[in-house]
């Protein structure tokens, strides 16, 4: 699609649309809505709608004077004495401590540092590792997020471990004894489905594996239970529904339990018992630091530290109640505002298999969403066809969603007709 194709116009910032016989009120929800004054603590701007939060979270409105700080006094003025003085050395654990509540975690038993992707090697490697001899299979979600999947076939080529890819929904039910341990994720970066952890957990348990959680598109935008639900390892991004900002450092989750036989395949002197000993031999620190491995990356792990904020006072069942109330309304909009089969909703419409995005695939899915940022709704495009649309509970307004859907209408009804790619093609 040419952008002469669609009306470029950028449309003017109207009320939201009134109630229907079907829907609530925009207005209305955003009045009874417990968590609306969240917002405040983010820099958000009223001339977009901002749905992506799901990839890249909004700044919240503490980081930049907390940023300032560090690089002006503690890197400027403390300078190597920062270390010590401002904190910086214990940054990791201390962030994870932060994190841990989020994630259904008791302190000690998470650390951040690296990126997603850095950690899921650690934690599966660590994991084929306690799994032991005999165990001599990986599995990973079939659908999953690139770089877990080529992680876990990695891993695979590196233990000597064959790679099994199987549907998400059938994973737990894959494993067996020759299971050593499967990469699972929390919520599909897709479809926006949910899985139950707790279950899939005990079955892989039952079969004598361990799991490796994938929390990217569950921290920070749902419950998790880490420690009720037994989950052996997890990792999750810092930088959506946690907003990080762009690049923050990821977070690894090693159950208490398991710390001691953790063997990170990247040791470093970070990770090591006593870092100023320099030893030539390897010593594990005690606890969860034994996941960390070179010099912590101060300025996002900081900048992470601030948004976490944000969190003083939330309920994490609140921001969950929000969410399933957003996508709920969001779908509702959709269902009574395009005409019928414009679009398809991949995204599960019962509650208890629903992360906090709702996906919908058109045929023409790039060319709508490239519109749709144009006329100032943020979400993102994943291929093949699908228009992926993220909540953030603690500053997505209902105000929002029902721009969203009215914008989406207009870029819908604008496509040419008799397109290759318009409804119906
Ligand atoms: C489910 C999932 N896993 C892993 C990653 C990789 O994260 P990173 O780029 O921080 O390694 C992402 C996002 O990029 C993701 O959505
Ligand atoms: N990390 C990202 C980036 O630097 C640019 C654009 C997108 C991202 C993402 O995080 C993608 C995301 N993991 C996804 O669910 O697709």
């Amino acid at each position: 699609m040419s952008e002469t194709q669609v009306n470029p116009v950028h449309p003017p910032r109207t009320a939201p649309t009134p109630a229907t016989s079907e829907t609530p009120d925009a207005a209305a929800l955003d009045a009874a809505d417990p968590l609306a004054g969240l917002r405040d603590r983010f820099v958000l701007d009223d001339d977009t709608v901002y749905l992506d939060g799901n990839s890249l979270g909004a700044l919240p409105a503490g980081v930049p004077a907390r940023l300032a700080d560090v690089v002006a006094r503690e890197w400027g003025e403390l300078r190597i004495r920062s270390w010590t003085e401002s904190g910086w050395w214990t940054a990791p654990e201390r962030v994870g401590d932060r994190i841990a509540p989020l994630v259904g975690a008791a302190p000690g038993q998470v650390v951040v540092g690296d990126s997603t992707g850095v950690n899921i090697f650690k934690a599966l490697v660590a994991a084929v590792r306690m799994a032991g001899e005999g165990r001599e299979e990986i599995l990973v979600d079939g659908d999953t997020f690139p770089t877990d999947g080529y992680l876990a076939a990695s891993v695979a080529r590196m233990t000597g471990r064959e790679l099994r890819r199987v549907p998400a929904a059938a994973i737990a039910d894959a494993a067996g004894p020759r299971t050593a341990v499967a990469l699972v994720n929390h919520v599909d970066y897709r479809t926006g489905e949910l899985y139950d952890a707790a279950a899939v957990t005990d079955r892989l348990h039952a079969a004598g594996a361990l799991v490796v959680l994938d929390l990217c598109h569950s921290a920070g935008a749902l419950p998790v239970r880490l420690d009720d639900d037994g989950v052996d390892l997890a990792v999750g991004c810092g930088y959506k529904y946690l907003n990080g900002g762009p690049g923050a450092p990821a977070f690894l989750y090693i159950r208490a339990g398991h710390q001691p036989r953790f063997d990170s395949p990247l040791p470093g002197w970070n990770s090591h018992a006593d870092p100023f000993a320099m030893t030539e031999e390897h010593v594990p620190a005690p606890g969860v630091a034994r996941g960390r491995v070179g010099t912590p990356d101060i300025l996002s792990m900081l900048a992470l530290e601030a948004a976490l904020e944000v969190w003083e006072g939330v309920d994490i069942a609140e921001v969950r109640a929000k969410s399933l109330a957003l996508t709920d309304f969001f779908l509702a909009r959709v269902a009574e505002t395009l005409p019928a089969g414009t679009v398809t909703p991949v995204t599960p419409r019962e509650h208890e298999r629903r992360g906090s995005q709702v996906s919908l695939r058109h045929p023409a899915a790039r060319e709508v969403m490239a519109e749709l940022i144009r006329r100032g709704v943020i979400g993102d495009f994943r291929a093949p066809d699908l228009l992926r649309f993220g909540f953030t509970p603690l500053y997505t307004s209902f105000a929002d969603v029902d721009r969203a859907v009215r914008v989406l209408a207009e870029v819908l009804a604008d496509l040419p007709a008799g397109s290759s790619y318009g409804p119906g093609a």
